[in-house]
């Protein structure tokens, strides 16, 4: 897996490819394209990253009846992205029709099926919101231990979870097992909405698998820079 992953959370395929060319990258990073830009661009985003060369993170945490997300699965699959991510609080029984559903569609397409990535706690979630919002009370590392877990029971790769979390799921968790980890800040950089946060640094000495980057990335002045400098903070640490 790659491990810089960049989030294009940009409104619409004109932005998107001003930052792509931006980033200028030799290296094609994983490109996370989520909500704000696949609901403005749809499909002809993903088609123009791919010919440029990048792998395709859909982060649509898909979240719904394991019918509806079977169903929403095998379209998907026929997209050829890596990976696809789905709420893991949709439970068991939905995540393993999302799997279902992405082989069902990658084989019609003939191709290979994304992996599975299912979120957690949301970084932005904090322990209080846990407690007070959700009325869950295990502690944050053994919520999101338990979700990671079923995610493993349903045939996720991986899941998405803070780099706070990821030294507890290694321990529980077979060392294939992805933990992708947003919440990423730099340091010195605005945390904004996140709650559950570390450096580029720390996450790559916790071992998470592979962090992913929007703001510090898309809003930095320099985005290139930017980029460079999270890369080689993650890889001086790997
Ligand atoms: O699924 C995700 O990627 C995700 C899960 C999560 O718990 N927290 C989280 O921030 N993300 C995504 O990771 C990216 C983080 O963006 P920045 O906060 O701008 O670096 C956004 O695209 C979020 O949608």
């Amino acid at each position: 897996m790659e491990s810089v992953i960049v989030a294009l959370d940009v409104t619409n395929l004109v932005a998107a490819k001003q930052i792509i060319q931006q980033l200028d990258s030799q290296d094609k990073p994983t490109i996370k394209v989520g909500m704000e830009l696949f609901y403005a661009a749809g499909v002809e985003v993903i088609t123009w990253l791919q010919q440029q060369g990048y792998p395709i993170f859909l982060d649509l945490k898909l979240h719904d009846i394991p019918n509806t997300v079977e169903k929403a699965a095998f379209q998907l699959g026929k997209l050829n992205v890596q990976y696809l991510t789905v709420h893991a609080l949709g439970g068991q029984t939905m995540m393993t029709a999302a799997v279902n559903g992405l082989a069902a569609g990658a084989r019609q397409a003939g191709i290979e099926p994304p992996k599975l990535l299912a979120v957690t706690e949301l970084t932005s979630i904090s322990p209080a919101m846990l407690v007070n919002e959700q009325h869950v009370s295990l502690s944050m590392d053994k919520q999101v231990v338990s979700l990671a877990q079923l995610a493993a029971k349903s045939g996720a790769a991986g899941v998405i979870c803070s780099p706070q979390e990821v030294v507890a799921l290694r321990m529980a968790l077979p060392a294939s097992f992805l933990l992708v980890t947003p919440g990423i800040r730099p340091a010195g950089s605005a945390t904004g909405d996140q709650q559950r946060v570390m450096t580029p640094a720390q996450a790559a000495q916790a071992g998470s698998s592979a962090i992913v980057v929007g703001r510090p990335i898309t809003q930095a002045s320099n985005p290139a820079f930017a980029y460079r400098q999270i890369v080689k903070e993650w890889t001086s640490h790997e």
